[in-house]
């Protein structure tokens, strides 16, 4: 008799991967950012990318970081990936859901984890640690009881040949 396959993926592992994944359709030429919501019992509910809202072109509208006049930045334009992938949702309720995402929530995104239901958030990278913005985050979600905790890599890699 066969014995089961042991170096299949992780839960974890699966989730971010497919968040990260998820970030290599951003257009954004500075952050890839990728989303995976998962309900309790580990069903992907939904996910996202950091880009344009429908209707707003990728070619026509900028991707600058910087400038003089914040219309010809990607700032006022851009759907966070949390966002998107929480507005991509089309079954019901999150409540109690998790969301796996590759760049710790800014301020605006936990806003919408804690009032969609999302009880845990698993990021990977959080570049913007000490800022304003990732400060509220926190105040936010331990006020709201969502718990948060960083992904642990397992430096796996997987080629994905497509
Ligand atoms: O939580 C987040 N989710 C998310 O999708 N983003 C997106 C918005 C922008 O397109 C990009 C951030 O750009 P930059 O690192 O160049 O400032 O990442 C940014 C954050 C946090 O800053
Ligand atoms: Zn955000």
């Amino acid at each position: 008799m066969a014995n089961k396959r042991e170096d299949y993926i992780s839960w974890d592992e699966y989730f971010m991967g497919v968040a990260i994944l998820s970030g290599q359709r951003s257009k954004d030429p500075n952050t890839q950012v990728g989303c995976c919501i998962v309900s309790q019992d580990n069903k992907i509910l939904s996910m996202g990318y950091n880009g344009l809202p429908t209707g707003c072109s990728d070619e026509e509208f900028p991707w600058n970081r910087e400038g003089e006049d914040p219309l010809e930045t990607k700032y006022v334009y851009t759907v966070h990936s949390e966002l998107n992938a929480i507005l991509n949702y089309r079954g019901g309720s999150l409540e109690g859901a998790k969301l796996y995402v590759s760049l710790f929530p800014c301020n605006e995104c936990a806003k919408a984890i804690i009032q969609s239901g999302i009880k845990e958030v698993i990021y990977d990278c959080n570049k913007y640690k000490g800022t304003p913005s990732v400060a509220a985050s926190m105040r936010m979600f331990d006020a709201a009881g969502v718990k948060y905790h960083p992904y642990k890599r397992t430096g796996r890699k997987i080629e994905i040949e497509l």
